[in-house]
């Protein structure tokens, strides 16, 4: 469907006006608010001479390039649409836009180009995160948005900025703002390398032809090959914290001109290991403060405690809430075993031995293995290929080229199964993961709902398996909590360990989830009635009062290998003992439930 639609779209289709050896050869500055208009382009702007002329490449099509050949592997799984039809929503936060209706093809975007790049990419149906959190973004209001692993969060928060960008005050934005230092408009922040230069294919996808030029920047890689990029313009900088503060000390990069923010993986990025330079990114360097840029932060996941301290990057914003990972949808089987710690490889291989016979859901395809430590990752990915099973391994110790060639080898089934430390926890969209399996288990119940997330992806269905040993027992009455409200089959011993787990636990981070179908939800409502709170002004953010408990923070994922290049002196590879902290709060109210993919 996409594909033949992409096909007779592609350029040689294209009217002869609009090809590429029409375009002009020398590079001619189009306003932004003009850009989209691909036809009129070449006419218009011919006579103006661009404030900064820089040699620019003919673009290259993002579309060419990307198809990473899976050798053996059932290819044959469409989306489900019908499969978010049922998911609870819920938005709170003063004149919410309303979500948008129909499919995309009834939905004007406002540049031509980009909705033709929507149908390019395969998109029919928004999904519920990118109807309801569209029209916010594209009003021009803050959002914090917390919805399903795998549900289109990345397109959510994209396609507003490019067209926000395309559509916005005409011309005269620079974007380099001296002689070498560049001045995005629009800047994404996320926490691995590998997610930056995910979101970064993703967006130059969105953006082609569109005039919206968009530059990845993150450690590991060549910071000279990134600063050639920049000195070519950008309007949208895709970063990692520490490579993006280090571009800013080098006033090679200036956030003066930001309009747009966006947090990805936001709970993440506000938690122990990143904070302090988020803070710094964002508070004390030149970004023009709330209110007058536009932040949006995206998460799968939003503890109270870290939507508190996202509130200060805000200004009177929509909290937004879709779902949670496999609720209500039955995407991702989830199933735990209990296996002694010393009995876990042979575990693992009868499992691997039953899918290789199997095959998961009756085809055969991608394994991702969780395990705590980088040591772990590296022993039983060796363990595993001189047993018969080829795989690969990714952690923070590992080169970049290490990384991206293991992420490469996985993805194009090259070596079918990859052991994998948190770096690839969060939003890694690997088609065609069929089975993920936490040999290790997570910590925090978070932890694990974007672990398994890295299956069942956009309506497809996926399995997870938990080897759970005795050291799991302070999850596993979060984990019951989460199995149930995903409609999973609960063995009756993990039952019995959540209850003596559980017993004189008042609330606290692995328990947050229990009863309720979201990742988060508004940390405003649960405000106690105080004046000048949020319970008066419930959305008056920088107003100031007790917005809730006054516990203490304790942070959630330490002891997780994100693999960043810098992390504000905090050594996040350690496994330091953890504390369960102790938020949540009692919500008591009914989920709007929406129509979903209609
Ligand atoms: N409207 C849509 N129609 C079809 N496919 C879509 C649509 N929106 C997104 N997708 C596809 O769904 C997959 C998951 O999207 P994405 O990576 O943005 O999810 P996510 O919500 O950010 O997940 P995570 O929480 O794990 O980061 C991608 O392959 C994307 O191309």
């Amino acid at each position: 469907m996409s594909g033949s639609w992409a096909d007779s779209v592609s350029e040689p289709d294209l009217p002869a006006a609009v090809r590429s050896p029409a375009r002009p050869t020398r590079p001619t500055y189009v306003p932004p608010h003009i850009r989209n208009q691909t036809v009129q382009t070449t006419a218009i702007a011919t006579p103006s001479r661009p404030p900064f002329r820089t040699r620019r490449p003919v673009e290259p099509n993002p579309f060419d390039s990307v198809t990473e050949k899976l050798a053996d592997v059932d290819l044959s799984t469409g989306i489900n649409f019908d499969a978010y039809d049922d998911i609870p929503v819920e938005m709170s936060g003063v004149d919410a836009p309303p979500p948008m209706e129909g499919a995309f093809c009834d939905i004007d975007l406002g540049c031509s180009s980009l909705n033709g790049n929507v149908r390019r990419c395969g998109y029919v149906k928004p999904t519920p995160v990118q109807r309801y959190a569209m029209p916010v973004l594209m009003a021009g209001r803050d959002l914090m948005a917390c919805a399903q692993t795998g549900s289109g969060k990345t397109a959510a928060f994209c396609f507003p900025i490019i067209a926000r960008i395309v559509n916005g005050p005409g011309p005269g934005r620079p974007r380099r703002g001296g002689s070498r230092t560049a001045c995005p408009s629009a800047l994404i922040l996320s926490p691995t390398r590998e997610l930056s230069a995910q979101i970064h294919e993703e967006a130059k996808k969105f953006a082609f032809q569109t005039g919206v030029k968009v530059v990845v920047a993150y450690g590991g890689a060549s910071i000279h090959l990134q600063l050639r990029e920049l000195e070519r313009g950008v309007d949208i900088l895709v970063a990692t914290p520490g490579r993006l503060v280090d571009l800013i000390e080098r006033a090679r990069i200036s956030l003066h001109l930001i309009n747009f923010l966006a947090l990805d993986e936001a709970d993440r990025m506000l938690d122990m290991g990143f904070e302090p330079q988020i803070r710094k990114i964002v508070q004390q360097m030149d970004m023009p403060p709330p209110g007058i840029r536009q932040t949006m932060l995206f998460s799968a996941t939003f503890p109270t405690e870290i939507q508190r301290m996202a509130s200060d990057f805000l200004s009177n914003y929509i909290f937004l809430a879709v779902g949670k990972v496999g609720s209500s949808t039955g995407l991702i089987a989830q199933k735990v075993e209990f296996v002694n710690d010393f009995d876990k490889r042979s575990h693992l291989m009868n499992l691997l031995h039953t899918q290789k016979v199997n095959g998961t859901h009756g085809k055969k395809a991608l394994t991702l293995i969780f395990v705590e430590t980088k040591r772990g990752a590296d022993s039983l990915e060796h363990w595993l290929s001189t047993n018969g099973f080829p795989a690969t391994a990714i952690h923070g110790d590992k080169t970049q080229y290490e990384r991206e060639y293991a992420l490469r080898n996985f993805k194009t089934g090259t070596t079918p199964i990859m052991v994998a430390t948190d770096v690839a926890a969060r939003g890694l969209d690997i088609p065609h993961v069929a089975h993920v399996i936490n040999f290790d288990l997570p910590k925090a119940i978070d932890d694990y709902v974007h672990r398994i997330g890295r299956t069942g992806r956009a309506g497809k269905s996926g399995l997870a398996t938990a080897l759970f040993s005795e050291v799991n027992v302070p999850l596993a009455k979060a984990l019951v909590d989460l199995m149930q409200e995903a409609n999973q089959e609960v063995p009756s011993w993990l039952s019995q360990y959540a209850e003596e787990s559980s017993y004189g636990v008042t609330g606290g981070r692995n328990n947050r989830f229990g009863g309720n179908r979201f990742g988060g939800r508004d940390f405003r409502k649960c405000a106690p009635p105080k004046k000048g709170g949020y319970y008066e002004n419930p959305y008056g953010v920088s107003g100031g009062g007790d917005v809730g408990s006054s516990l203490p923070y304790t942070p959630p994922s330490y002891g997780c290998d994100y693999g960043q290049e810098s992390i504000g002196g905090v050594d996040v590879g350690s496994n330091l003992p953890y504390t369960p902290p102790s938020y949540g709060c009692d919500y008591g109210q009914e989920p709007i439930t929406a129509t979903g993919w209609d």
